[in-house]
């Protein structure tokens, strides 16, 4: 695999490609010798780990989806790169303006769904958590060109993962701030996020934003909700796990999160990151908690399949290492339509305006980078 740099990766991708452009390394991927579809994440890791094997290809590259019944989309490529940490190749921000936009479903019935979860939530129900989401459908004059576009996406997202996945129906494009999980050696790291509020118009704003963000108490359990649930999964598959005690801040061009770094020994070297991947897919970040009653609470009240949003991209090499991210803040694109989806997690303590007014900071990300007027 040659090591060329990472800005002439995220240059070089064309329609069709895979890119994962994150703060350690950047994978770019092209073409297609075969494709796993499997549901089931032992027959989809060890059908991966044969193909590698097989095929003598560098790395698989590809998407889980949302759903667990819904078929993965990991691809063994003709060829692949991995360089270092993302680079922005230089350029012209672009400036797009959608002919049509439609919010789906509309920011009052969005109110309404988050009221109904609160009111499950406090009415005794199992339910502890739920993430509900929006759409948000854009339509251009001309087809989207998904390579002017990647470059600003990381130019905007310096500490974000930049990717461009190539899925059956469409290309699924986002700067997730989120990593699922990370595989090195024996080492594996997960980043779970989750607490947010939208980043203050100045200075003074942005650090009391920042702030009250630390201190929110609906938000701190919001968290410790999902980082529970992901050292719940990984501790099996380690002999040493370390959590920090409290989450840290980070922040995005929009929004602020709490953040928990989570690292752990792994006990087996056969375990892969896909496999880890999948087994902690989906965390409480973007499902709830338990999952299962989640699942179906976020059947009942969006009205949109979430499809790969919320699902998991990534890459896996022969030896197992790789990087596995949140499909978040991003978009699905084809031809001249783009949909961009934004969840906010829903706790007994949540309040309707504020989970929308999240969830539009959320949107910023794509529009904020491809120079599109805010929602
Ligand atoms: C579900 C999303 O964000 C998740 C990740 C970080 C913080 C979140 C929150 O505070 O609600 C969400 O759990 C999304 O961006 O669509």
């Amino acid at each position: 695999m040659d090591n060329s740099g990472a800005a002439s990766l995220v240059a070089g991708y064309r329609p069709g490609d895979f890119l994962l452009a994150g703060p350690e390394t950047t994978v770019h991927a092209r073409g297609g010798q075969a494709v796993v579809a499997e549901t089931d994440a032992d027959e989809l890791a060890g059908r991966v780990a044969k193909l590698l094997l097989d095929t003598g290809a560098p790395l698989a590259v590809g998407a889980l989806p949302f759903l667990p019944g819904a078929a993965s989309h990991v691809v063994i490529p003709e060829s692949a790169t991995r360089a270092g940490p993302a680079v922005a190749p230089a350029g012209v921000p672009p400036r797009w303006v959608p002919v049509e936009r439609r919010s789906v479903p509309s920011g009052s019935a969005y109110e309404a769904a988050v009221s109904a979860a609160v009111r499950t939530l406090r009415n005794g129900s199992e339910l502890r958590k739920v993430v509900l989401a929006r759409t948000l459908e854009l339509d251009f004059a001309a087809p989207v060109d998904l390579p002017g576009l990647l470059p600003g996406l990381v130019r905007a997202n310096p500490r974000g993962y930049t990717f461009a996945a190539e899925l059956p129906d469409t290309t699924l494009v986002g700067a997730t701030p989120e990593l699922l999980l990370s595989r090195r050696g024996m080492t594996v790291t997960a980043n779970p996020l989750a607490g947010t509020l939208p980043r203050g118009a100045d200075p003074a704003a942005d650090r009391a934003n920042a702030a009250a963000l630390l201190a929110s108490a609906k938000n701190l359990d919001e968290h410790r909700v999902v980082v529970d649930a992901v050292v719940e999964t990984m501790r099996p598959f380690c002999t040493a796990i370390s959590v920090p005690e409290r989450p840290e801040l980070i922040r995005t061009p929009t929004v602020w999160h709490l953040s928990t770094r989570v690292t752990g020994t792994l006990a087996d070297p056969d375990v892969s990151s896909l496999r880890l991947a999948a087994a902690l897919h989906p965390t409480p970040a973007i499902c709830g908690t338990p999952t299962a009653l989640a699942r179906d609470t976020i059947a009942e009240l969006e009205p949109f399949d979430r499809g790969f949003y919320s699902g998991v991209v990534g890459w896996c090499d022969a030896s197992g290492d790789g990087e596995w991210v949140v499909a978040i803040r991003c978009a699905e694109v084809a031809g001249s339509r783009m949909r961009l989806f934004a969840g906010a997690g829903i706790m007994p303590a949540s309040d309707p305006a504020a989970e929308l007014a999240e969830t539009s900071a959320k949107f910023g990300t794509l529009l904020g980078a491809f120079g599109i007027d805010p929602v």
